[in-house]
């Protein structure tokens, strides 16, 4: 298939690597120059084995009709992007954000594509322009936002490969809101005490206070603590070697997504959520003193 992976950061490269691994045509579609030449002469390099890909890349207004387009941009960055879509009615459009704060901003679209949700349970590294590593196991979960249809499964069925394992889901809903209890628990500590995501396994005080904002997502959310609190579990462990994205973008002093995770959830509680708004005001400090919003 012809696919466009829009954004060439850690997500964006490491898809493309794997999908073109997966024979599939990829162009990934960038903001800069210099990345587009950079991608064009080297192809994605996935690290740690050094194995390059053929990717293509082209400048976003480059923008030319796909099989399907994964977007791979923040989720603050999602605005910026949305009227490059708005020519090629029709398409499949695949979503890759942590959080649920986009949800809105994609509704509309959902009269002119087929819209899909995907999260990722896995972590990406980017290295620099057109190399990636992936840091950790996990699956990508994909759900239709669209009533599911014949389009969304074959699309998802052809791009699931050995390289590229995806778990078709039925409720979008229950994907997205468990995958954003484990980044309103794992990224912000994470972040805050600039720590591997296995500390939160094994530092007993971070775990405690894991257990806390877990339980409090899951009431405003409405999921079972149970099972998201085994799940927040699993994927730290899976991802016991990486930092986690808000804790990259803390270190790299540029804006997190912690609006569309804990804000997000704080936005729908009834009532006060000590640790959440401990965890997001600490998140939103941390942004203010590294000198405001960098986010491009
Ligand atoms: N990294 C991870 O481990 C994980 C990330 N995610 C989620 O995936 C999403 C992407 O994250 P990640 O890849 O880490 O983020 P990055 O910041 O690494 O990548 C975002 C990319 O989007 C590009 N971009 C922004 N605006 C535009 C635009 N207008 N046109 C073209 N490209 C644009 C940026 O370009 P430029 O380089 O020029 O700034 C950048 O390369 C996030 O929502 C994140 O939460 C989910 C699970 C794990
Ligand atoms: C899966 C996990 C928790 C990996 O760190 C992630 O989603 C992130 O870093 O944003």
């Amino acid at each position: 298939m012809k696919v466009g992976i829009i954004g060439g950061g850690a997500v964006g490269l490491l898809t493309a690597a794997n999908l073109t691994k997966g024979n599939h045509q990829v162009t990934v579609y960038v903001r800069r120059e210099e990345q587009k030449h950079e991608i064009n002469k080297g192809g994605v390099s996935l690290i740690p084995e050094h194995r390059i890909f053929p990717v293509k890349a082209l400048l976003l207004e480059e923008l030319r009709q796909e099989d399907v387009i994964m977007i791979a941009v923040k989720q603050y960055q999602l605005s910026e992007i949305l009227s490059s879509l708005q020519s090629y009615s029709n398409i499949p459009l695949i979503f890759l954000q942590n959080g649920m704060g986009h949800l809105e901003l994609l509704r509309p679209l959902k009269n002119s594509h087929p819209v899909l949700l995907a999260v990722i349970e896995y972590g990406a590294l980017k290295h620099d322009d057109h190399t990636v590593e992936q840091t950790g196991k996990g699956l990508c979960r994909i759900a239709s936002l669209s009533e599911a249809s014949a389009t969304s499964r074959q699309i998802i069925q052809k791009l699931t490969a050995s390289s590229y394992p995806i778990n078709l889901e039925e409720d979008w809903y229950n994907m997205l809101a468990q995958k954003l209890v484990v980044n309103a628990v794992i990224n912000p500590l994470t972040a805050l005490f600039h720590v591997k995501n296995e500390s939160l396994l094994k530092n007993e005080h971070l775990l405690w206070l894991a257990g806390k904002l877990c339980q409090e997502a899951c009431e405003v959310l409405g999921l079972s603590t149970g099972e998201s609190w085994e799940m927040v579990k699993r994927i730290a462990y899976q991802t016991k070697e990486n930092y986690s994205s808000m804790c990259k973008d803390i270190e790299a002093g540029r804006r997190t997504e912690i609006d569309a995770i804990s804000g997000y959830i704080l936005e729908k509680a009834q009532c006060d959520l000590y640790y959440t708004s401990f965890a997001y005001r600490s998140i939103k400090a941390l942004e203010m003193n590294a000198g405001g919003l960098k986010d491009d």
